[in-house]
Order: C-alpha cells, then structure tokens, then sequence
C-alpha cells in the first residue's frame, strides 16, 4: 500500500498541474493574439494595397531586362533544343514564372496546385483560349478546340452523345482491330536487317480510326482523284511547321504583317485542300447510313458549316496525336525487352475469343500496357503546350504554402508568409496563362529520376499518392481531351497485336533522337523498327 501524500505535497502536484494549465492557457491567448495580429496587420496591408495581381507584379522569369522579349524568342528560336529550353526555365523559376515573347507577356503555371486552379474549375466561360491558337483558326475556324462559352458547351454535349459515349466507343473496338490487322500484315516479311520506319502506316491506320468513326470511309477512298492534289497527311505535315513558325513569331500573328508573308499563301491553300477533301468525306458519309456524324449532327439541328469544323478538329486533333504517342511508345518498348516481355506476358494470357480480335473487355486486363502507355505519355505528352486567356481574376494563392502537409505547420507557415514574404498571388483578367506539360511531368518532386521510364510510377498505389493534376497528357477538367479514351483504346488494341505478332526491338538510340515542337511533338526523323515474326500458334 502507497503511503498518503502530505497536505504539502498534494499543495506541490496541484501547483504542478496548475502550472501546465498556465502554461497552455498562455500558449493559446499568445496564439489567438498572435493571429488577431497577423489578421490586422493583413487587413491593414489590404486596405493600402488592394490585390496584388500580376498585371502590377512582377514575377521571377527569363529574360528580366529591356531586351528580354527579344532575348527569350532567340532562345527558343533553335526548335532542336526548344523543348529543353523550356525544361530548363521550369525547373530554374519553379510552380509560376513570367516569360516576355516578342511583346506578349505570359504567365506559365508549373505546379499540380495551380494546373488545378486554372482548369479544374466547372465554369468554363472565366476563360479563352490564348493567342497561340490564333494560327489554328484558318484550318480549325470556330471548331471545339477553339470555341469557348454556350457554342462550346452545346457542341462538346453532342460530340460526346454521338462520337464518344460507351456505347460507340466499344462499337469502335472492330474499326481498331481491322486497322490493328492491316498494320501487322503490312509488317509481316519487312527487313530485319535494316529495319522498317512505320510513322506512315501509323498514320494511316490512326486516320483511318478516326475517318471510320466520324464517316465511315477510309483514307484510301477519300485521297484526290487527279496528281496534283495533296493528301491529307501530307497537309497536316505541312502545316504543322507553318504553325509553329507562327506561334514562335508573335509578329506573325499580326494579320497584316502575316498576309505579306509567303507562307500565308501555303496556310491557304492547305485550309482550302483541307476542307473539300473533308466535306468530300461528309458528303460521301451520307450513303453510308451506319456511322454519320453529318446525320446526326443535322438531326440535332447544327448546320453543315458546324459539322465541316467539327469535323476537320476531330480529324486534325484526332489522328496525328496517337500516331506520335504511338511512334513513342513502341520506341520505349523497343529499348526496353523486359517492360515489352512484361505487357506480351498480360496479352498471350488474354482469352480467345476464337479469333485475333481484342474485345474492349479484354482492355482492362492489359493493366500493364496501359501503365507503359502512361508513361510513354507522360516522358512524351506529345500535347506539349496549352494556354487560356483569363476572363476573370484567378486566385493562385500563396507559392509558399504549397508543401507542408499539415494543419498546423500550414497555419504557422500561412501567418509567416502573410507578415513577411508575399500576399496572394492573383492573376488578373485578360492575363495570357500557358502550361507547359513537361515542366510538370518531369519535375523530379513528383517524379524521380524523371527521364527514366518506369511504368510502376502507373500502378493504382503510386497514383493515389501524387496530386491529381500530376499527369496531364489529355489537359484536365471540362476541357480534358474528348478524344482520350478512344485514343487510348486505339493505342492498346493496335500495340497488343503488334507484340502478339512480333518482337519489337530498334537500333536506335534514345540520346540520338530529336523532338522537334511542330505543334506536337515530333521526330526529327522517323525511328527505325525492327519487327521479328514470333511463332504463335
Ligand atoms: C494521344 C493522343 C491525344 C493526346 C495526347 C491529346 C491531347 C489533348 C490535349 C492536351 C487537349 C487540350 C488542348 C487545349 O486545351 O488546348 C486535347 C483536346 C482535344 N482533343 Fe485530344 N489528344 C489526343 C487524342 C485525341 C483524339 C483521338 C481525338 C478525337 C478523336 C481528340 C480530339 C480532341 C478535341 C476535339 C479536343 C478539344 C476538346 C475541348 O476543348 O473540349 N484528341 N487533346
């Protein structure tokens, strides 16, 4: 039995508790002063300097002196090393810096917080698109890529109904498997010696994909009668560098100085070609009464000028993208056996459906593929840049509060950043915002070793632990990418029956290749492949 404390040490344990009473009590009336402080101080700060918005801020960025619009385009004049430019400033200026192009003043948003901010929102009208889309307009004119507000809205909801709802994208599974056919005969007996360079047939088969789901045609029966006549593949290489002379010389965005340039005579001739080969394909689609998109998009009451641009975005948006995320992906495969192994392991165990065809059920099981598919994406968004024209104020936020995790650490880094460092940042109406894809995906915060290829990085776990707006090959929120589940059904069925025909391997190497930034990412020059026959039985 414990003996029984005395009246002065019962006195001495009841001050003790007392004492850590005091102790507390004063920790929080310092706590709430504190913070009524800080609050009066910021409303202070308030009332004398309104917002500090970007239009009277300076933010950290390239080219900071008199000649720094000059100075930066000359940068990014080289498109060989463009893209590693750009990477550069990203990771040197961090989640929001500034970059003068010409005369045009941008604001480049870096971190998944922002990205979230800028296009995470529902209301689709506080924004435009930016000027960069302006060379788009003569082939694209008001299609959804371009429109914004009621028109897009309207648009997007049908495109959405009669191209891209579950029930036509499985039914697209045939067109995939067919074009998925035609690829693995086209390679059958190719050299495998010297190797093959597919960018070609990749195109065909993604524009027949898309041709065969808005029309129900294919290439072949669309290209022009007489010799002189270009094809549409060949148009869409030709404008592409058109474009990005365009978008990497601001002046030639001013119409007038444009019109005087030689190249405004080629951008009219290739929008022309474009669009009575495309209307050659709606018109044609109307004795095809299966797959109409003109049918269906009259019955919902847009006239043909609507369809033609809808069209024409969908083709241009459509084919050239998943050819190039293609091209890369077979590329990573090629130089890496063992992922290659890994997906040809998930593709032989599929059941047989008693023929070669891929049913989109059969998808979900190549959980591995589509891990090497994001990857692929995520080393190569081969939709490397967006931008948006702000209509309303966008509120970022602090930069400085981006990484604490916790409730109390973010509170007392919040009331330090708000006494000594920067108010919220807030970026004004009619601000030009960009996002630079590979800033964001290659940040070795999020990624680490961000130039390797690891698929794992795609496993269920892994995604649950990075921030939602981490991986953005396809953009993100109401504007995401309608295309997105088609391209990546494509993708999938047309590489599964290549590695379940072939071992893929190349000669080439990844220091060797040149991404060029003709509006998606581009090789320099096309890879060489080596398809060797397996024997399946
Ligand atoms: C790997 C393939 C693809 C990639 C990486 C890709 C990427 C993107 C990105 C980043 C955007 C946002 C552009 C912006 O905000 O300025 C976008 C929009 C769009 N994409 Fe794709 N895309 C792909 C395939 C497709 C396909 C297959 C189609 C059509 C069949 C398509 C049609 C569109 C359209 C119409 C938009 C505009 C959507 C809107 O603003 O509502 N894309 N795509």
């Amino acid at each position: 039995m414990g003996s029984v404390p005395t009246i002065s040490e019962q006195a001495y344990s009841l001050g003790q508790a007392n004492t850590i009473y005091y102790y507390a009590f004063r920790a929080v009336c310092t706590f709430i002063l504190f913070s009524l402080g800080v609050l009066l101080l910021r409303k202070h700060k308030k009332s004398n300097v309104e917002t500090l918005s970007v239009s009277n801020k300076r933010l950290p960025g390239p080219g900071h002196h008199i000649f720094g619009g000059i100075a930066n385009m000359l940068a990014l004049s080289n498109t060989k090393i463009f893209l590693k430019v750009m990477e550069s400033w990203c990771s040197k200026y961090g989640p929001v810096f500034e970059g003068v192009l010409g005369t045009k003043r941008v604001i480049m948003i870096n971190s998944p917080e922002y990205v979230q901010k800028l296009l995470g929102s529902k209301d689709s009208n506080y924004f435009d698109k930016g000027f960069i889309y302006e060379p788009f307009k003569p082939f694209w004119n008001d299609g959804l890529i371009i429109s914004t507000g009621a028109k897009w809205k309207h648009r997007r909801k049908l495109l959405d109904k009669h191209i891209f709802s579950f029930r036509t994208l499985t039914s697209n599974m045939q067109i995939f498997n067919d074009e998925a056919d035609r690829l693995v005969d086209s390679l059958r007996g190719t050299n495998c010696e010297t190797g093959v360079k597919i960018s070609h047939l990749l195109k065909t088969a993604t524009l027949n994909a898309i041709i065969k789901a808005t029309s129900g045609k294919l290439v072949a029966e669309l290209e022009p009668e007489d010799a002189g006549k270009i094809s549409f593949t060949e148009m869409v290489d030709m404008a592409k560098p058109l474009i990005t002379k365009r978008m990497t010389n601001p002046w030639l965005l001013i119409e007038p100085i444009w019109q005087m340039h030689p190249l405004s005579k080629v951008q009219k001739f290739i929008s022309k070609m474009a669009s009575v080969q495309i209307r050659k394909a709606i018109d044609e689609s109307e004795e095809n009464n299966k797959v109409s998109l003109k049918q269906d998009l009259l019955a919902e009451g847009v006239p043909v000028e609507g369809i033609l641009e809808e069209t024409v975005t969908l083709l241009s948006a459509g084919y050239e993208t998943t050819e190039g995320a293609l091209q890369f992906l077979l590329f990573l495969l090629a130089l890496h056996p063992n992922h290659q192994e890994l997906c040809r392991e998930e593709i032989d165990s599929l059941p047989g459906n008693g023929d070669d065809n891929i049913d989109y059920r059969d998808l979900n099981k190549l959980k591995y593929l589509e891990m090497c598919i994001n990857e692929t994406l995520r080393l190569f968004p081969v939709v490397f840049f967006i931008m948006r024209k702000l209509k309303a104020p966008l509120r970022l936020g602090n930069p400085f509060v981006k990484h604490l995790f916790n409730f109390i650490k973010l509170l007392i880094s919040k009331m330090i950043s708000l006494l000594f460092l920067e108010d919220d940042l807030e970026l004004s109406a009619g601000t030009e915002v960009a996002i630079f894809m590979p800033g964001i995906h290659k940040n070795p915060e999020i990624y680490p070793n961000p130039n390797e290829f690891i698929p794992e990085r795609f496993s269920q776990e892994e995604i649950q632990r990075r921030h939602k707006f981490s991986f953005i090959p396809f953009s993100a929120g109401p504007r995401k990418c309608i295309g997105y589940k088609f391209a990546i059904m494509e993708m999938m069925c047309l590489t599964a029956k290549l590695l379940r025909h072939f071992v893929i391997s190349t000669m080439d190497k990844m220091e060797d290749i040149i991404v060029l930034p003709h509006v998606t990412l581009t090789l320099e020059k096309p890879i060489n492949f080596i398809f060797e026959k397996r024997n399946i039985i």
